[in-house]
């Protein structure tokens, strides 16, 4: 197993996910199959033999939530954590606390897709993915980064968006694919890197089997 280790886990149901609103900036905590799945990917974590040197999360409660289930799987209680607002979920502006459906009754299932899925059109008042990406990719340059070039082993719990710009810059993918890609609640994506911080391998834990997939 190369040293070089970074953990995405996207945060477990929450409240509003399971209410299906517009959750962004606001803050829910995890409903019961959220938790279930937060300690299942602890669980798949701890199976696989992964420790963690340090955690990233963001501000909100679903994710840190999230964070504090794994570790305990982990038996990393005490892991030197960090909360980030930078982290955090986009921001869903005036669409927040609205019904995804109702929302689509009031302007429209083209105009909603745009605003969830387009790379760079934001909803009102809010964040598109591309703004998202403009606040995560200078935070993990500047602070995550470089724990993974020391050969820190590196976990985030985070959030749908916050890790769609993550994972769009690490595997150099273009606004094209990013937004096709659906990232399942409470499923770890394991990255190794190489010695410069190039991702090697990925490995996917959304079925039975885990799924490598080479990247280099
Ligand atoms: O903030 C939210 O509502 C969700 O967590 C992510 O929303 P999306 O599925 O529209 O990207």
């Amino acid at each position: 197993m190369s040293d070089r280790i970074l953990a995405l886990v996207r945060h477990g149901q929450s409240e509003w996910n399971q209410k299906n609103l517009f959750t962004g900036w606001r803050d829910p905590d995890l409903t019961e199959k959220g938790i279930a799945e937060a300690i299942h990917a602890g669980k798949i974590l701890a199976g696989a033999g992964y420790q963690f040197d340090v955690a990233f999360t963001s501000v909100l409660r679903r994710a840190q939530h999230t964070l504090t289930l794994m570790l305990a799987e982990l038996r990393q209680e005490d892991l030197p954590t960090i909360a980030d607002q930078a982290l955090n979920e986009r921001d869903y502006g005036d669409l927040s606390g609205l019904n995804k459906d109702d929302a689509r009754k009031k302007w429209g299932e083209e105009q909603v897709h745009i605003w969830r899925r387009s790379f760079d059109i934001a909803p009102p008042g809010g964040e598109s993915l591309k703004m998202t990406a403009e606040r995560v990719l200078p935070y993990f340059e500047a602070t995550i980064r470089p724990r993974l070039l020391t050969g820190e082993r590196v976990l985030v719990a985070a959030h749908g968006n916050s890790l769609r710009a993550l994972i769009m810059s690490l595997e150099a993918m273009g606004p094209d694919a990013i937004v096709k890609r659906e990232l399942a609640t409470g499923v770890p994506i394991i990255y190794t890197l190489d010695e410069s911080g190039k991702p090697l391998t990925r490995t996917d834990y959304d079925d039975a089997t885990p799924r490598v997939t080479e990247l280099a």
